[in-house]
């Protein structure tokens, strides 16, 4: 589904402030993989998904999604394929629109819905109601009325809502309270497995990347430098994990948010 082939990004070339983000970088996803990300401070994780989105060109390499060849495709027309949630739970919704408004935009995919039957409605409210906190019955209430995490996972209804090819969370449940992260992890596993999506997931929670999804990448300078899946993965214990990283990465994690994450955090 996604064929990263080779792509590099250095950031201010051939200045003192130069930044190799990205190091020939290669990596293959099948259809239906949900791969966690986990790695050092400044890996190029978020980087990795810029550039997967199209904010910029990467320097070398080609990027495949679903057999078409999007390396030089613009940001806006990946957009339509690709779902992407940021930590920050005030991006990815419109604050000053109703949930419904917000709901008829993604519907239409950036456009708008020409015009939002009784038949929408319905199916918006079906789909509200799913996600099992109350936000059916507030329909017509701008988005900017909803705390955190209702718009992380109002987000993650809009972005999957009509599914796309591939989705892309960046520490999406990073910013609110454990029990808010719990839910909306949760909500995270159902709806990319009832959807069947090809899903890449930013966490700095090294439980998270080990008990979700199928496969868990470990980034350090720009690299993957572990990626692991099946009968490798299964019983693997966090400290295991980081063990397989000093090795992978020939030195010790650096990033204290992650060494001091515990299960609910
Ligand atoms: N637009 C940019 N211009 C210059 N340097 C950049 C830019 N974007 C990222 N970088 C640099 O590239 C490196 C990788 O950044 P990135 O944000 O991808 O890391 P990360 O793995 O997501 O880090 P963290 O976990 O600390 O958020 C960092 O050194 C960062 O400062």
């Amino acid at each position: 589904m996604l064929e990263l082939n080779h792509i590099s990004k250095t950031f201010n070339p051939g200045t003192v402030n130069e930044k190799k983000a990205l190091r020939d970088l290669s990596l293959s996803l099948k259809p239906g993989d949900f791969a966690t990300i986990i790695g050092s401070n400044g890996a190029g994780k978020s980087t990795l998904f810029n550039a997967i989105c199209g904010d910029f060109l990467t320097d070398s390499g080609s990027i495949v999604l679903d057999g078409q060849d999007i390396t030089f495709v613009p940001q806006h027309i990946r957009s339509k394929s690709i779902g992407r949630l940021y930590q920050d739970p005030m991006r990815g919704t419109a604050p000053g629109m109703t949930i419904e408004e917000n709901l008829a935009l993604a519907a239409g995919r950036g456009g708008w819905l020409s015009h939002v039957s009784k038949a929408d409605k319905e199916r918006f409210r079906e789909q509200l109601a799913l996600l099992d906190i109350g936000l059916e019955n507030r329909m017509s209430q701008p988005v900017g009325l909803l705390s955190g995490g209702q718009r992380q996972a109002l987000s993650l209804l809009m972005d999957t809502m009509n599914p796309p090819k591939l989705l892309l969370l960046d520490e999406h449940t990073a910013a609110l309270d454990p029990g808010t992260a719990a839910k909306v992890l949760a909500m995270t596993k159902r709806v990319v497995e009832e959807n069947h999506l090809t899903c890449l997931m930013i966490t700095h929670n090294m439980y998270s990347a080990l008990e979700l999804g199928n496969r868990t990448l470990m980034m350090d300078s720009g690299r993957i430098v572990l990626d692991i899946s099946g009968k490798e993965r299964e019983g693997l214990t966090v400290a295991g994990l980081l063990e397989k990283f000093n090795a992978g990465a020939g030195k010790e994690l650096d990033n204290d948010r992650i060494l001091l994450s515990g299960k609910d955090n």
